[in-house]
């Protein structure tokens, strides 16, 4: 239903009203911007702990094949100003809290879902890339900071039309890893009546019944505000900024969201949602 805002990509089964005549129309929950809960709320840990050298120089070597050139991933930097990350946090607790989702870095396994036993890298329909060892290394730092209270540098905002969206809040380098897509995992043949418009496909084995996907509805972070280009415009493509890239890491497969250009201070975040599967319906995004 494209007259609504933000746009309804299925139609809702069972009694439903559109938003307008409902009376718990979606209010937006601001989240307080206070220290000691945003650290309750995310699971921050204190450490005191800098990137060490190696990491570092590590970013300036090996590789990764994407689209047949040799690139390595960047970590993404954290803005310095402990205020703009407070508000960052704020904002993305905000958006969180008002969607009823529970904030989760990782991919999470739960009991009557898929068991992490079915999410095997090697059961992928045509193989799936390895990710190399200093992209892992800067996957694993990524994971670190997160965990330290230092996210990736952007804000969640609430657009009329788009609902919540991201902004970069501070320069970004092409070739940077922005977030990891999360949220529960299960089977896709136990979604086939969800009604989400978050969910992430994982896992595309030559068994259809073992396909795995992400369900950001209940635990997730950033990744499942990130706006969509529309497929059918080249106004759309060219919004693009970011790729969301499937890699082996561990054996099991993960879905990294990652800069395919410089993006500005300011700019809203998009990527490509039929990037391996053309059925997310996008002719009516902006
Ligand atoms: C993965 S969610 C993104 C987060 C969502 N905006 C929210 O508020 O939770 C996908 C939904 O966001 C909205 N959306 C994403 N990209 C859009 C675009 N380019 N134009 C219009 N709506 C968009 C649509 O409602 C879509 O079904």
């Amino acid at each position: 239903m494209y007259c609504l805002s933000p746009i309804l990509v299925a139609v809702p089964k069972g009694d439903w009203f559109c938003p307008h005549c409902s009376k718990d129309r979606q209010q937006v929950k601001v989240f307080p911007m206070v220290q000691r809960k945003l650290i309750d709320f995310f699971g921050i840990e204190k450490v005191e702990e800098e990137p060490t050298k190696e990491v570092r120089r590590r970013r300036h070597s090996g590789s990764l094949v994407i689209y047949k050139k040799s690139r390595k991933l960047l970590p993404y930097m954290p803005s310095k100003d402990p205020s703009q990350r407070l508000e960052q946090m704020a904002s993305l607790a905000s958006a969180l809290m008002t969607s009823g989702i529970e904030f989760s870095n990782e991919l999470t396994y739960l009991p009557g879902l898929a068991p992490r036993r079915a999410n095997r890298a090697v059961l992928e329909k045509g193989g799936m890339q390895v990710i190399g060892k200093e992209d892992k290394a800067t996957y694993e730092l990524c994971k670190a900071m997160c965990i330290r209270g230092e996210h990736p540098p952007l804000m969640v905002t609430r657009d009329p039309r788009q609902g919540f969206v991201v902004e970069a809040n501070n320069h970004i380098k092409d070739m940077t890893l922005i977030a990891e897509y999360t949220g529960d995992v299960d089977f896709m043949c136990n979604r086939e009546d969800d009604e989400g418009d978050s969910i992430m496909g994982l896992l595309f084995p030559e068994d259809a019944s073992q396909e795995l996907v992400i369900c950001p509805d209940k635990r997730g972070n950033i990744a499942r505000f990130i706006s969509g280009i529309n497929n059918h415009t080249s106004d759309g493509r060219k919004k693009q900024n970011l790729r969301c890239i499937r890699f082996d890491i561990d054996g099991e497969v993960h879905a990294l969201l990652v800069s395919i250009r410089d993006i500005a201070k300011g700019e809203r975040l998009y990527y490509d949602y039929n990037a391996y599967q053309k059925e997310y319906p996008t002719e009516h995004f902006e």
